[in-house]
């Protein structure tokens, strides 16, 4: 569903050239849930934005579905962390929802009955008719993802999504998350700096290097598919592999002489 092949994405400008990927090669297939770590500032947003048709990349290809990337493509969502930003603060949430439902031509009756059921996903039934700014931050990006869901995608783009909301709010949402991946079954690329939250929520986790970037490994996740925050975080299989892709995240630092 995603192929990524020797992506390079060099900034430019006010001479100095920031080279943020150096050489990604990846795939993720049709349904998977796969989570994106590395060190700070090493692309991981970067590597999104090429996906999700935002950015250009200097030189490789990105294809979603078989196509090549060269614009936004049709059926991907991305959901961003800055969710104050990204929903539209004089329109209600119910109308929030739908703007990019008119867009697609959904007729009226239709959009209700789809914001109903996004809204109900992510178990905010009551709320269509607040605003943005009279909800909690973790309502405000519950409101995002059910944006997201009403679009139907094939492909859910999630840029560290709960960096702003605080712990328990974060495990509320991880668990919605990965409820809502089954119900709705599309392919899921999850970007986090939080390696517990990455092993917590992936069925694989690809663990990138510091700059100059590259894919250090693909890890699978073989933890049972019902997950739960106290017992899977306390398997030792749990501890085992949160521990391995935290000492590659380390090793990866001090590879470029970078302070933890
Ligand atoms: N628009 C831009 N112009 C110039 N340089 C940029 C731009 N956007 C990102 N960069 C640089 O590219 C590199 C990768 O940035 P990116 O935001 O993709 O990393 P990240 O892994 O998502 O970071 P973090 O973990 O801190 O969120 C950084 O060195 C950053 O300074």
């Amino acid at each position: 569903m995603l192929e990524i092949r020797s992506l390079r994405k060099t900034y430019g400008g006010h001479g100095r050239e920031v080279e943020a990927l150096r050489d990604i090669t990846m795939t993720v297939e049709a349904g998977q849930f796969v989570c994106i770590v590395g060190p700070s500032g090493c692309g991981k947003t970067t590597l999104l934005r090429c996906l999700g048709g935002l950015l250009n990349p200097t030189s490789g290809e990105v294809r979603v579905g078989g196509k090549p990337v060269n614009g936004p493509p049709d059926g991907l969502a991305i959901v961003f962390q800055d969710y104050g930003r990204s929903l539209f603060p004089w329109l209600r949430v119910a109308e929030n929802i739908e703007l990019p439902l008119k867009s697609k031509g959904i007729g009226r009756s239709e959009r209700r009955r789809i914001v109903t059921e996004s809204l109900s996903a992510v178990g905010l039934g009551d709320v269509g008719k607040a605003y943005p700014w009279q909800l909690s931050g973790g309502m405000q990006q519950r409101v995002a993802i059910a944006r997201a869901i009403a679009f139907q995608p094939r492909v859910m783009l999630m840029d560290e999504p709960f960096a702003a909301v605080d712990a328990q709010t974060r495990a509320d949402l991880e668990d919605l998350v990965r409820r809502v991946w089954k119900q709705f079954g599309m392919t899921m690329l999850f970007v986090t700096h939080d390696i517990d939250e990455s092993v917590y929520l992936g069925e694989r986790v690809t663990v990138l290097s510091a700059s100059p970037t590259k894919v250090l490994e693909n890890l699978d996740i073989d933890l049972p598919a019902d997950r739960d925050q106290l017992k899977t975080r306390s398997d030792p299989r749990f501890v085992e592999l949160r521990s391995h892709v935290y000492a590659q995240i380390q090793e990866a630092k001090k590879a470029t002489g970078r302070k933890p």
